[in-house]
């Protein structure tokens, strides 16, 4: 092999040596914090009050720990992906500083105090539950569906769409159809969410050999999907008030985020530009945020 073969396949080295910054990147923090504000939302809906502290401390504890450790273990299960592609060459297994021995122990760790706290202080449903999801996306999306079918986060976002649900059964132990429909909701948001992203990064999951939507079937044919599921976002998003659950505060803030988000994606479908396909993504982010405020807003506002 010559120097600059050499060169170019070799994994990017690192001068820094291993901090415990690294093991919380391996988490996947800001991802998670956004699961643990659905979770919290989800509770405070579920409560005829405001729960008690030790649900909303050890639930979410709970949750966002199983969490961290499905992020951890997709970071070793995508070691060699994440090392083709610039947005995550740089990644504690990626470039090695971490080994994904102990990355794997790591997210033992953090996998078995989640559910121990989860069934000793909250209730035996919400941690398998849990569980469940730390399976669907470690272990479902990432292992398999992620290199199998370009449909791969229209199946595995339900994982991640898990946590409002998560929350909702910490404070009531039961499966209810309100509570489903923030998991649909989020299950609604998470293909525009990651197939604008996927515009965005689109040579580096060719490179990768990963099949995304943009790489299997083109730009346009993703963009307008990212369109049709938008306007399914926007239809869901108006569950929660035709069913009584909450009320004109929510419907005005859901109608205009949603109107927002319909505006990127129609902008994507006729410019199909990277730098467009970079703010939809920033902005799918921003929208959840905002839903779960407003519906949070409008619950207290009625209560
Ligand atoms: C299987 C479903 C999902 C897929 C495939 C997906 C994909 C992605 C990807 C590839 C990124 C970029 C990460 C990076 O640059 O390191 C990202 C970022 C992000 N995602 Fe998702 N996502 C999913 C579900 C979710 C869910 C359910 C939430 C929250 C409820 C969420 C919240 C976020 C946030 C907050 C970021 C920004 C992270 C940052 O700034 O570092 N995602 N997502
Ligand atoms: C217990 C529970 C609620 C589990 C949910 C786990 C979790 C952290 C889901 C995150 C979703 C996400 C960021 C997917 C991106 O993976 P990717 O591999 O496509 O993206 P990457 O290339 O940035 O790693």
């Amino acid at each position: 092999m010559t120097d600059q073969a050499k060169a170019l396949t070799a994994r990017p080295t690192t001068t820094r040596s291993v901090s415990w910054r690294d093991f919380l990147e391996l988490t996947k923090p800001r991802v998670v914090a956004l699961m643990i504000l659905t979770a919290v939302i989800g509770m405070l809906l579920a409560a005829p009050g405001v729960p008690g502290w030790d649900v909303l401390v050890f639930g979410n504890l709970g949750i966002a720990l199983l969490a961290g450790a499905a992020a951890v273990v997709n970071h070793v299960v995508d070691q060699k992906i994440d090392t083709v592609m610039a947005r995550t060459r740089r990644r504690p297994v990626a470039t090695g500083r971490v080994s994904q021995l102990d990355a794997l122990l790591f997210a033992t760790v953090l996998a078995l105090a989640g559910m121990m706290i989860l069934m000793w202080q909250v209730n035996a449903l919400t941690a398998w539950l849990t569980l469940a999801s730390l399976v669907g996306y470690a272990g479902v999306y990432t292992l398999f569906l992620k290199r199998a079918t370009p449909q791969n986060i229209a199946i595995g976002g339900l994982a991640g769409a898990m946590p409002p649900l998560l929350g909702w059964t910490a404070v009531t132990n039961q499966v209810e159809g309100h509570a489903l429909l923030l998991v649909l909701i989020i299950f609604a948001w998470t293909p525009p969410h990651f197939w604008a992203l996927a515009i965005h990064r689109k040579e580096e999951y060719a490179k990768a050999g990963i099949p995304m939507l943009p790489v299997t079937h083109g730009n346009r044919y993703t963009e307008l999907h990212i369109l049709l599921y938008t306007f399914m976002l926007l239809a869901v998003t108006l569950l929660p008030f035709a069913t009584g659950m909450s009320g004109w505060i929510y419907l005005a803030g859901a109608t205009a985020l949603g109107l927002r988000f319909l505006q990127y994606s129609v902008r994507l479908l006729r410019g199909d530009d990277r730098r467009v396909a970079l703010a939809t993504f920033k902005y799918s982010i921003t929208y959840l945020m905002a839903l779960f405020v407003v519906l949070l807003v409008d619950h207290f506002f009625y209560f």
